[in-house]
Protein backbone atom coordinates (compact mmCIF):
# COMPACT_ATOMS: atom_id res chain seq x y z
CA UNK A 1 0.00 0.00 0.00
CA UNK A 2 1.50 3.19 -0.97
CA UNK A 3 -0.24 6.99 -0.05
CA UNK A 4 1.81 9.87 -0.75
CA UNK A 5 1.71 12.23 1.93
CA UNK A 6 1.45 16.21 1.86
CA UNK A 7 3.44 18.28 4.14
CA UNK A 8 1.61 21.20 5.51
CA UNK A 9 3.67 21.95 8.47
CA UNK A 10 2.39 25.15 9.48
CA UNK A 11 -0.97 24.03 9.96
CA UNK A 12 0.35 23.76 13.63
CA UNK A 13 -0.01 27.70 13.50
CA UNK A 14 -3.05 28.63 11.98
CA UNK A 15 -5.20 28.98 15.21
CA UNK A 16 -2.89 30.62 16.40
CA UNK A 17 -2.37 33.25 13.16
CA UNK A 18 -6.35 33.03 13.07
CA UNK A 19 -6.60 34.39 16.77
CA UNK A 20 -8.25 37.45 17.08
CA UNK A 21 -9.95 37.21 14.25
CA UNK A 22 -7.30 38.68 12.46
CA UNK A 23 -7.65 42.44 14.21
CA UNK A 24 -4.16 42.25 15.44
CA UNK A 25 -0.64 42.23 13.22
CA UNK A 26 1.75 39.37 13.26
CA UNK A 27 4.80 39.23 12.68
CA UNK A 28 6.39 36.36 11.01
CA UNK A 29 10.71 36.10 12.02
CA UNK A 30 12.93 33.54 10.20
CA UNK A 31 15.58 32.98 11.51
CA UNK A 32 18.24 31.29 9.74
CA UNK A 33 16.09 32.89 6.23
CA UNK A 34 19.71 32.61 4.04
CA UNK A 35 19.46 28.46 4.92
CA UNK A 36 17.65 25.50 3.09
CA UNK A 37 15.02 24.69 5.32
CA UNK A 38 13.86 28.59 5.21
CA UNK A 39 13.98 27.90 1.60
CA UNK A 40 12.39 24.56 0.82
CA UNK A 41 10.13 24.90 3.37
CA UNK A 42 9.20 28.05 5.38
CA UNK A 43 9.29 30.52 3.03
CA UNK A 44 6.87 28.16 0.23
CA UNK A 45 5.15 27.33 3.31
CA UNK A 46 4.34 31.02 4.45
CA UNK A 47 3.78 32.13 0.46
CA UNK A 48 1.34 29.10 0.61
CA UNK A 49 -0.74 30.42 3.38
CA UNK A 50 -0.92 33.96 2.02
CA UNK A 51 -1.89 33.31 -1.24
CA UNK A 52 -5.18 30.90 -0.20
CA UNK A 53 -6.32 33.77 2.30
CA UNK A 54 -5.16 31.92 5.45
CA UNK A 55 -3.40 34.85 7.18
CA UNK A 56 -4.45 37.68 9.01
CA UNK A 57 -5.20 40.68 7.04
CA UNK A 58 -1.86 42.26 9.25
CA UNK A 59 0.83 39.98 8.49
CA UNK A 60 4.34 40.70 7.84
CA UNK A 61 7.45 38.27 7.13
CA UNK A 62 10.84 39.33 8.89
CA UNK A 63 14.11 37.09 7.56
CA UNK A 64 17.33 37.25 9.56
CA UNK A 65 20.55 35.43 8.88
CA UNK A 66 24.27 36.19 8.95
CA UNK A 67 24.34 36.55 5.03
CA UNK A 68 24.19 40.01 4.09
CA UNK A 69 21.13 39.29 1.60
CA UNK A 70 18.40 41.19 0.40
CA UNK A 71 14.66 39.99 -0.30
CA UNK A 72 15.20 39.51 -3.96
CA UNK A 73 18.25 37.32 -2.79
CA UNK A 74 15.42 35.25 -0.37
CA UNK A 75 13.26 35.49 -3.42
CA UNK A 76 15.36 34.14 -6.14
CA UNK A 77 17.16 31.14 -3.38
CA UNK A 78 12.84 30.39 -2.35
CA UNK A 79 11.10 30.74 -6.04
CA UNK A 80 11.72 27.29 -7.08
CA UNK A 81 10.24 25.72 -4.03
CA UNK A 82 6.95 27.85 -3.95
CA UNK A 83 5.19 26.24 -7.26
CA UNK A 84 3.89 29.49 -8.32
CA UNK A 85 1.51 28.99 -10.96
CA UNK A 86 0.24 31.13 -14.23
CA UNK A 87 -1.63 33.81 -12.68
CA UNK A 88 -0.60 34.27 -9.45
CA UNK A 89 3.21 36.01 -10.70
CA UNK A 90 0.60 39.50 -8.81
CA UNK A 91 0.12 37.85 -5.96
CA UNK A 92 4.16 36.72 -5.82
CA UNK A 93 5.06 40.59 -5.68
CA UNK A 94 2.86 41.00 -2.81
CA UNK A 95 4.10 38.63 -0.35
CA UNK A 96 7.61 39.45 -1.09
CA UNK A 97 6.56 43.28 -0.91
CA UNK A 98 5.45 41.87 3.23
CA UNK A 99 8.67 40.59 3.52
CA UNK A 100 11.99 42.09 5.05
CA UNK A 101 15.30 41.09 5.46
CA UNK A 102 18.17 41.83 8.11
CA UNK A 103 21.24 40.67 8.53
CA UNK A 104 22.50 40.15 12.25
CA UNK A 105 24.68 37.59 14.03
CA UNK A 106 23.00 34.87 16.53
CA UNK A 107 24.90 36.06 19.55
CA UNK A 108 25.09 40.16 19.48
CA UNK A 109 22.37 41.64 21.88
CA UNK A 110 22.89 44.97 19.56
CA UNK A 111 21.51 43.03 16.30
CA UNK A 112 18.68 41.44 18.05
CA UNK A 113 17.65 45.28 19.04
CA UNK A 114 17.63 45.90 15.03
CA UNK A 115 15.45 43.07 14.78
CA UNK A 116 13.03 44.33 17.60
CA UNK A 117 13.53 48.14 16.07
CA UNK A 118 12.22 46.24 12.71
CA UNK A 119 9.00 44.19 14.19
CA UNK A 120 8.09 47.79 15.95
CA UNK A 121 8.15 49.83 13.23
CA UNK A 122 4.44 47.47 12.10
CA UNK A 123 2.84 48.18 15.28
CA UNK A 124 1.66 46.60 18.46
CA UNK A 125 1.51 42.96 17.05
CA UNK A 126 1.60 39.20 17.87
CA UNK A 127 5.29 37.86 17.22
CA UNK A 128 6.14 34.33 15.62
CA UNK A 129 10.08 33.47 15.70
CA UNK A 130 10.86 30.71 14.05
CA UNK A 131 14.51 29.05 14.51
CA UNK A 132 15.19 27.48 11.02
CA UNK A 133 18.79 27.11 12.57
CA UNK A 134 21.17 24.77 13.90
CA UNK A 135 20.76 24.09 17.35
CA UNK A 136 23.99 24.87 18.07
CA UNK A 137 22.56 28.72 18.06
CA UNK A 138 19.35 28.08 19.94
CA UNK A 139 20.60 28.85 23.28
CA UNK A 140 21.95 32.20 22.35
CA UNK A 141 18.91 33.14 19.92
CA UNK A 142 16.38 32.34 22.55
CA UNK A 143 18.44 34.14 25.15
CA UNK A 144 18.25 37.41 22.63
CA UNK A 145 14.87 36.77 22.04
CA UNK A 146 13.70 36.79 25.32
CA UNK A 147 16.16 39.88 26.02
CA UNK A 148 15.08 42.17 23.70
CA UNK A 149 12.06 40.96 21.27
CA UNK A 150 9.49 39.60 22.87
CA UNK A 151 5.86 41.50 22.98
CA UNK A 152 6.05 44.45 25.34
CA UNK A 153 2.29 44.41 25.90
CA UNK A 154 2.62 40.71 26.51
CA UNK A 155 4.65 41.65 29.26
CA UNK A 156 1.78 44.44 30.30
CA UNK A 157 -1.04 42.02 30.28
CA UNK A 158 1.32 39.77 32.70
CA UNK A 159 0.99 42.29 35.06
CA UNK A 160 -2.41 43.07 35.30
CA UNK A 161 -4.32 41.41 38.90
CA UNK A 162 -7.62 41.19 40.10
CA UNK A 163 -7.78 40.60 43.66
CA UNK A 164 -11.16 39.02 44.78
CA UNK A 165 -11.82 40.30 47.87
CA UNK A 166 -15.54 38.58 47.98
CA UNK A 167 -17.46 35.67 49.34
CA UNK A 168 -16.48 32.75 47.24
CA UNK A 169 -20.65 32.50 45.76
CA UNK A 170 -19.96 35.64 43.62
CA UNK A 171 -16.25 34.33 42.08
CA UNK A 172 -18.27 32.46 38.98
CA UNK A 173 -20.22 35.82 38.34
CA UNK A 174 -17.47 38.26 39.08
CA UNK A 175 -14.68 36.04 36.80
CA UNK A 176 -17.65 35.78 34.16
CA UNK A 177 -17.69 39.51 33.71
CA UNK A 178 -14.42 40.35 33.97
CA UNK A 179 -13.39 37.67 31.13
CA UNK A 180 -16.01 39.13 29.10
CA UNK A 181 -15.36 43.12 29.86
CA UNK A 182 -12.07 44.05 31.66
CA UNK A 183 -9.36 42.05 29.94
CA UNK A 184 -6.21 43.91 28.25
CA UNK A 185 -7.75 44.52 24.50
CA UNK A 186 -4.77 43.97 23.69
CA UNK A 187 -2.89 41.41 24.61
CA UNK A 188 -0.09 40.39 22.34
CA UNK A 189 1.44 37.26 22.22
CA UNK A 190 5.07 35.85 21.37
CA UNK A 191 6.06 32.06 20.05
CA UNK A 192 9.36 30.83 19.65
CA UNK A 193 9.37 27.48 17.10
CA UNK A 194 12.28 25.52 17.59
CA UNK A 195 13.28 22.37 15.01
CA UNK A 196 14.69 19.45 15.63
CA UNK A 197 17.18 17.40 16.38
CA UNK A 198 16.34 18.89 19.91
CA UNK A 199 19.61 19.04 21.33
CA UNK A 200 22.69 16.98 20.04
CA UNK A 201 22.36 14.21 22.88
CA UNK A 202 20.31 12.93 26.08
CA UNK A 203 22.48 16.12 28.08
CA UNK A 204 22.36 18.89 25.58
CA UNK A 205 18.27 17.86 25.01
CA UNK A 206 18.29 18.49 28.95
CA UNK A 207 19.70 21.17 28.98
CA UNK A 208 17.79 22.51 25.93
CA UNK A 209 14.95 21.75 27.81
CA UNK A 210 15.74 23.49 31.23
CA UNK A 211 17.04 26.29 29.13
CA UNK A 212 13.89 27.03 26.91
CA UNK A 213 11.67 26.78 30.21
CA UNK A 214 13.56 29.09 32.00
CA UNK A 215 12.70 31.38 29.29
CA UNK A 216 9.51 30.80 27.84
CA UNK A 217 6.40 29.60 29.20
CA UNK A 218 4.78 26.08 27.77
CA UNK A 219 2.48 27.76 25.48
CA UNK A 220 4.78 29.91 24.15
CA UNK A 221 6.67 27.34 22.67
CA UNK A 222 6.62 24.84 19.65
CA UNK A 223 9.35 22.03 18.98
CA UNK A 224 8.49 21.05 15.50
CA UNK A 225 9.19 17.47 14.01
CA UNK A 226 7.83 18.26 10.42
CA UNK A 227 7.45 14.48 9.62
CA UNK A 228 4.27 14.79 12.44
CA UNK A 229 2.70 17.00 9.80
CA UNK A 230 2.85 14.28 7.08
CA UNK A 231 -0.27 13.18 6.56
CA UNK A 232 0.44 9.12 5.78
CA UNK A 233 1.94 9.59 9.19
CA UNK A 234 -1.04 11.44 10.56
CA UNK A 235 -3.00 8.35 8.97
CA UNK A 236 -1.05 5.87 10.76
CA UNK A 237 -2.92 6.02 13.75
CA UNK A 238 -6.28 5.74 11.68
CA UNK A 239 -5.05 3.17 9.66
CA UNK A 240 -4.49 0.83 12.32
CA UNK A 241 -6.92 1.68 14.98
CA UNK A 242 -10.12 2.46 12.51
CA UNK A 243 -9.72 -0.68 10.40
CA UNK A 244 -10.68 -4.14 11.17
CA UNK A 245 -8.25 -5.54 8.96
CA UNK A 246 -5.24 -4.46 10.68
CA UNK A 247 -6.49 -3.75 14.22
CA UNK A 248 -6.55 -7.48 14.86
CA UNK A 249 -3.00 -8.74 13.67
CA UNK A 250 -0.79 -5.43 14.00
CA UNK A 251 0.62 -6.61 17.65
CA UNK A 252 3.20 -7.56 19.20
CA UNK A 253 1.95 -10.98 18.77
CA UNK A 254 1.66 -10.59 15.08
CA UNK A 255 4.72 -8.50 13.58
CA UNK A 256 8.08 -9.93 13.68
CA UNK A 257 10.23 -6.46 12.37
CA UNK A 258 9.78 -3.55 11.10
CA UNK A 259 11.49 -1.79 8.84
CA UNK A 260 11.47 2.19 8.70
CA UNK A 261 13.60 3.72 5.49
CA UNK A 262 14.32 7.40 4.50
CA UNK A 263 15.80 7.65 1.53
CA UNK A 264 16.75 10.99 -0.30
CA UNK A 265 17.96 11.08 -3.99
CA UNK A 266 20.50 14.51 -2.76
CA UNK A 267 23.18 15.47 -1.45
CA UNK A 268 23.96 18.15 1.30
CA UNK A 269 23.72 21.11 -0.63
CA UNK A 270 25.40 23.52 1.18
CA UNK A 271 24.30 22.41 4.40
CA UNK A 272 27.45 21.62 5.45
CA UNK A 273 27.27 24.18 8.08
CA UNK A 274 24.47 22.02 9.80
CA UNK A 275 24.63 18.65 8.99
CA UNK A 276 28.33 17.93 9.44
CA UNK A 277 27.74 18.83 12.92
CA UNK A 278 25.34 16.78 13.31
CA UNK A 279 25.20 13.89 11.00
CA UNK A 280 22.24 11.80 9.72
CA UNK A 281 21.48 10.07 12.94
CA UNK A 282 20.52 12.68 14.84
CA UNK A 283 19.10 14.60 11.30
CA UNK A 284 16.45 11.82 10.98
CA UNK A 285 16.83 8.79 12.77
CA UNK A 286 16.28 9.96 16.52
CA UNK A 287 13.37 12.10 15.42
CA UNK A 288 11.52 11.62 12.38
CA UNK A 289 12.33 8.00 12.04
CA UNK A 290 11.50 7.61 16.18
CA UNK A 291 8.21 9.65 15.75
CA UNK A 292 7.07 6.71 13.22
CA UNK A 293 8.42 4.17 14.54
CA UNK A 294 6.15 4.80 17.88
CA UNK A 295 3.14 5.13 15.93
CA UNK A 296 3.89 2.19 14.35
CA UNK A 297 4.82 0.35 17.23
CA UNK A 298 2.35 1.54 19.68
CA UNK A 299 -0.58 0.12 21.41
CA UNK A 300 -4.14 1.64 21.09
CA UNK A 301 -4.23 4.76 22.60
CA UNK A 302 -7.64 5.32 25.53
CA UNK A 303 -8.25 8.42 23.73
CA UNK A 304 -7.18 10.53 20.70
CA UNK A 305 -6.04 13.04 23.46
CA UNK A 306 -2.49 14.90 23.07
CA UNK A 307 -1.48 13.34 26.51
CA UNK A 308 -2.77 9.62 25.85
CA UNK A 309 -0.81 9.41 22.29
CA UNK A 310 2.51 10.26 24.10
CA UNK A 311 2.09 7.68 26.96
CA UNK A 312 1.64 4.99 24.55
CA UNK A 313 4.75 6.24 22.26
CA UNK A 314 7.01 6.55 25.39
CA UNK A 315 5.71 2.75 26.83
CA UNK A 316 7.27 1.44 23.26
CA UNK A 317 10.34 3.86 23.39
CA UNK A 318 10.84 2.28 27.21
CA UNK A 319 11.25 -1.09 25.68
CA UNK A 320 13.71 -0.36 23.27
CA UNK A 321 17.88 -0.61 23.85
CA UNK A 322 20.13 1.62 23.46
CA UNK A 323 22.13 1.22 19.66
CA UNK A 324 24.97 -0.59 19.98
CA UNK A 325 28.19 0.49 17.23
CA UNK A 326 28.12 -3.58 16.35
CA UNK A 327 24.61 -3.15 14.44
CA UNK A 328 25.22 -0.25 12.93
CA UNK A 329 26.50 0.54 9.72
CA UNK A 330 27.63 4.33 8.70
CA UNK A 331 28.38 5.29 5.47
CA UNK A 332 29.26 8.62 3.56
CA UNK A 333 28.69 9.57 -0.22
CA UNK A 334 31.27 9.81 -2.73
CA UNK A 335 30.79 11.92 -6.58
CA UNK A 336 29.28 9.30 -9.13
CA UNK A 337 32.29 8.97 -11.62
CA UNK A 338 31.13 11.05 -14.53
CA UNK A 339 28.18 11.73 -13.20
CA UNK A 340 26.27 15.16 -13.89
CA UNK A 341 25.49 18.24 -11.78
CA UNK A 342 25.06 17.17 -7.60
CA UNK A 343 25.67 13.76 -8.72
CA UNK A 344 29.73 14.37 -9.32
CA UNK A 345 29.52 15.84 -5.64
CA UNK A 346 30.71 13.47 -2.79
CA UNK A 347 29.80 14.90 0.34
CA UNK A 348 33.62 16.12 0.80
CA UNK A 349 33.52 18.29 -2.37
CA UNK A 350 30.46 20.16 -0.70
CA UNK A 351 32.40 23.44 0.29
CA UNK A 352 30.25 24.14 3.29
CA UNK A 353 31.80 20.46 4.65
CA UNK A 354 34.75 20.51 6.66
CA UNK A 355 37.93 18.16 4.73
CA UNK A 356 38.62 15.31 6.08
CA UNK A 357 35.33 14.65 7.79
CA UNK A 358 33.98 11.44 8.96
CA UNK A 359 30.79 12.58 9.65
CA UNK A 360 27.65 9.67 8.31
CA UNK A 361 25.43 10.58 6.39
CA UNK A 362 23.96 7.15 5.38
CA UNK A 363 23.14 4.69 8.56
CA UNK A 364 21.29 1.47 9.23
CA UNK A 365 20.91 0.72 12.39
CA UNK A 366 19.15 -2.25 14.12
CA UNK A 367 16.79 -1.56 17.45
CA UNK A 368 16.31 -4.00 19.56
CA UNK A 369 13.08 -4.65 21.57
CA UNK A 370 13.41 -6.84 24.42
CA UNK A 371 9.98 -8.70 25.55
CA UNK A 372 9.90 -9.78 29.04
CA UNK A 373 10.12 -14.08 27.89
CA UNK A 374 13.43 -12.95 26.83
CA UNK A 375 12.51 -12.98 23.20
CA UNK A 376 14.37 -10.09 20.88
CA UNK A 377 12.21 -8.60 18.17
CA UNK A 378 13.85 -6.43 15.59
CA UNK A 379 13.54 -2.60 14.07
CA UNK A 380 15.33 -1.69 11.57
CA UNK A 381 16.07 2.00 10.59
CA UNK A 382 17.56 3.05 7.19
CA UNK A 383 18.57 6.25 6.38
CA UNK A 384 20.41 7.62 3.24
CA UNK A 385 20.98 10.50 1.50
CA UNK A 386 22.12 10.94 -2.35
CA UNK A 387 21.65 7.04 -2.79
CA UNK A 388 18.65 6.39 -4.30
CA UNK A 389 17.30 8.20 -7.84
CA UNK A 390 14.12 7.88 -5.73
CA UNK A 391 12.69 10.20 -2.62
CA UNK A 392 10.85 7.86 -0.13
CA UNK A 393 10.22 6.80 3.81
CA UNK A 394 8.44 3.74 3.95
CA UNK A 395 7.69 1.33 6.68
CA UNK A 396 7.40 -2.43 5.94
CA UNK A 397 5.87 -5.02 8.30
CA UNK A 398 7.02 -8.62 8.44
CA UNK A 399 3.96 -10.00 10.37
CA UNK A 400 5.17 -13.11 12.60
CA UNK A 401 3.64 -14.72 15.74
CA UNK A 402 5.29 -13.09 19.13
CA UNK A 403 4.79 -12.86 22.64
CA UNK A 404 6.24 -10.21 25.08
CA UNK A 405 5.51 -7.81 27.74
CA UNK A 406 6.17 -3.92 28.73
CA UNK A 407 9.23 -2.66 30.41
CA UNK A 408 10.02 -1.59 33.86
CA UNK A 409 9.05 2.11 34.57
CA UNK A 410 11.17 5.11 34.42
CA UNK A 411 10.58 8.43 32.94
CA UNK A 412 7.71 9.36 31.06
CA UNK A 413 9.47 11.67 28.54
CA UNK A 414 9.30 10.35 24.57
CA UNK A 415 12.67 13.00 24.30
CA UNK A 416 14.67 11.07 27.12
CA UNK A 417 13.67 7.63 25.77
CA UNK A 418 14.59 8.09 22.24
CA UNK A 419 17.97 10.32 23.00
CA UNK A 420 19.08 7.09 25.60
CA UNK A 421 18.38 4.94 22.63
CA UNK A 422 21.24 6.70 20.87
CA UNK A 423 23.24 8.52 22.98
CA UNK A 424 25.76 5.96 23.66
CA UNK A 425 26.40 5.12 20.06
CA UNK A 426 26.55 8.61 19.35
CA UNK A 427 29.26 9.05 21.77
CA UNK A 428 31.08 5.71 20.53
CA UNK A 429 30.40 7.86 17.39
CA UNK A 430 32.15 11.28 18.48
CA UNK A 431 34.98 9.85 20.36
CA UNK A 432 36.10 6.99 17.87
CA UNK A 433 35.67 8.50 14.20
CA UNK A 434 34.94 5.49 12.98
CA UNK A 435 35.94 5.32 8.82
CA UNK A 436 32.49 5.58 7.43
CA UNK A 437 32.50 3.05 4.24
CA UNK A 438 31.84 5.47 1.32
CA UNK A 439 28.81 4.94 -1.56
CA UNK A 440 28.54 6.18 -5.07
CA UNK A 441 25.75 9.32 -5.12
CA UNK A 442 22.55 8.02 -6.82
CA UNK A 443 23.54 3.76 -6.16
CA UNK A 444 21.24 1.82 -4.44
CA UNK A 445 22.17 0.78 -0.78
CA UNK A 446 26.00 0.23 0.40
CA UNK A 447 26.75 -2.83 -0.37
CA UNK A 448 27.82 -4.00 2.96
CA UNK A 449 24.58 -2.59 4.31
CA UNK A 450 22.92 -5.76 1.96
CA UNK A 451 25.48 -8.00 3.78
CA UNK A 452 25.22 -7.00 6.92
CA UNK A 453 21.21 -6.82 6.97
CA UNK A 454 20.99 -10.24 5.63
CA UNK A 455 23.49 -11.11 8.39
CA UNK A 456 21.33 -9.78 11.47
CA UNK A 457 18.11 -11.11 9.83
CA UNK A 458 19.47 -14.23 10.06
CA UNK A 459 21.10 -14.22 13.15
CA UNK A 460 18.47 -12.67 15.90
CA UNK A 461 15.56 -14.17 14.83
CA UNK A 462 17.61 -17.63 13.39
CA UNK A 463 14.42 -18.45 10.73
CA UNK A 464 13.57 -14.94 9.48
CA UNK A 465 14.67 -13.98 6.16
CA UNK A 466 13.35 -11.29 4.25
CA UNK A 467 10.84 -11.88 1.63
CA UNK A 468 8.72 -9.47 -0.55
CA UNK A 469 5.67 -11.62 -0.65
CA UNK A 470 5.93 -11.63 3.32
CA UNK A 471 5.98 -7.79 3.50
CA UNK A 472 3.10 -5.01 3.83
CA UNK A 473 4.77 -1.67 2.74
CA UNK A 474 3.30 1.51 3.52
CA UNK A 475 4.73 4.27 1.43
CA UNK A 476 5.11 8.08 3.35
N1 LIG B 1 16.66 21.53 5.37
C1 LIG B 1 15.57 20.82 5.64
O1 LIG B 1 14.89 20.29 4.73
C2 LIG B 1 15.10 20.70 7.04
C3 LIG B 1 15.80 21.20 8.12
N2 LIG B 1 15.30 21.11 9.38
C4 LIG B 1 16.00 21.68 10.54
O2 LIG B 1 16.22 23.07 10.34
C5 LIG B 1 17.40 23.49 11.00
C6 LIG B 1 18.28 24.22 9.99
O3 LIG B 1 18.59 23.34 8.94
P1 LIG B 1 19.00 23.83 7.49
O4 LIG B 1 18.27 25.06 7.10
O5 LIG B 1 18.88 22.68 6.62
O6 LIG B 1 20.54 24.16 7.71
P2 LIG B 1 21.50 25.23 7.04
O7 LIG B 1 22.87 24.65 7.06
O8 LIG B 1 20.98 25.69 5.74
O9 LIG B 1 21.48 26.38 8.12
C7 LIG B 1 20.52 27.43 8.19
C8 LIG B 1 21.24 28.76 8.38
O10 LIG B 1 21.88 28.76 9.65
C9 LIG B 1 23.14 29.46 9.57
N3 LIG B 1 24.19 28.53 9.98
C10 LIG B 1 24.60 27.39 9.36
N4 LIG B 1 25.57 26.79 10.05
C11 LIG B 1 25.79 27.56 11.14
C12 LIG B 1 26.66 27.46 12.24
N5 LIG B 1 27.51 26.44 12.36
N6 LIG B 1 26.60 28.43 13.19
C13 LIG B 1 25.73 29.45 13.09
N7 LIG B 1 24.89 29.60 12.06
C14 LIG B 1 24.91 28.66 11.10
C15 LIG B 1 23.32 29.85 8.12
O11 LIG B 1 22.90 31.21 7.99
P3 LIG B 1 23.89 32.45 8.05
O12 LIG B 1 25.28 31.94 7.83
O13 LIG B 1 23.40 33.34 6.97
O14 LIG B 1 23.67 32.99 9.40
C16 LIG B 1 22.35 28.98 7.37
O15 LIG B 1 21.86 29.59 6.21
C17 LIG B 1 18.05 22.21 11.55
O16 LIG B 1 17.73 22.11 12.90
C18 LIG B 1 17.39 21.09 10.76
O17 LIG B 1 17.28 19.90 11.51
C19 LIG B 1 14.10 20.53 9.61
C20 LIG B 1 13.35 20.03 8.60
C21 LIG B 1 13.80 20.02 7.23
O1 LIG C 1 14.39 17.26 8.79
C1 LIG C 1 14.86 16.98 7.70
O2 LIG C 1 14.04 16.50 6.77
C2 LIG C 1 14.40 16.56 5.38
C3 LIG C 1 13.46 15.59 4.66
O3 LIG C 1 12.13 15.95 4.85
P1 LIG C 1 11.12 15.96 3.62
O4 LIG C 1 9.82 16.31 4.21
O5 LIG C 1 11.65 17.02 2.70
O6 LIG C 1 11.19 14.62 3.02
C4 LIG C 1 15.85 16.20 5.17
O7 LIG C 1 16.21 16.47 3.83
C5 LIG C 1 16.72 17.03 6.06
O8 LIG C 1 18.06 16.57 5.97
C6 LIG C 1 16.29 16.95 7.50
O9 LIG C 1 16.98 17.96 8.24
Amino acid sequence: MAVQGKVDMLSILRDELAYEGGAASHVFVVLGASGDLAKKKIYPTLWWLFRDGLLPPKTYFIGYSRSKLTVDDIKKKTLPFMKVKNGEEQKVEQFFKINEYIAGSYDSPGDFSKLNKAIEQKGSCNRLFYLALPPTVYESVTLNLKATCMSKSYMYVKEVRFYLALPPTVYESVTLNLKATCMSKSDKWTRVIVEKPFGKDLESSNRLSNHLSALFKEEELYRIDHYLGKEMVQNLMVLRFANRIFSPVWNRDGIASVVISFKEPFGTQGRGGYFDDFGIIRDVMQNHLMQILTLVAMEKPPTTNAEDIRNEKVKVLKSIQPVDIKDTVLGQYVGKPGGKGDEAQGYLDDPTVPKGSVTPTFATAVLSVKMRDGMVYLLYLDVEKATLNERKAEVRIQFKDVAGDIFPDGRSDELYEAWRIFTPLLNKIETEKPKPITYVYGSRRPKESDEFMADRDFKYTGTYRWTESKETKAGL
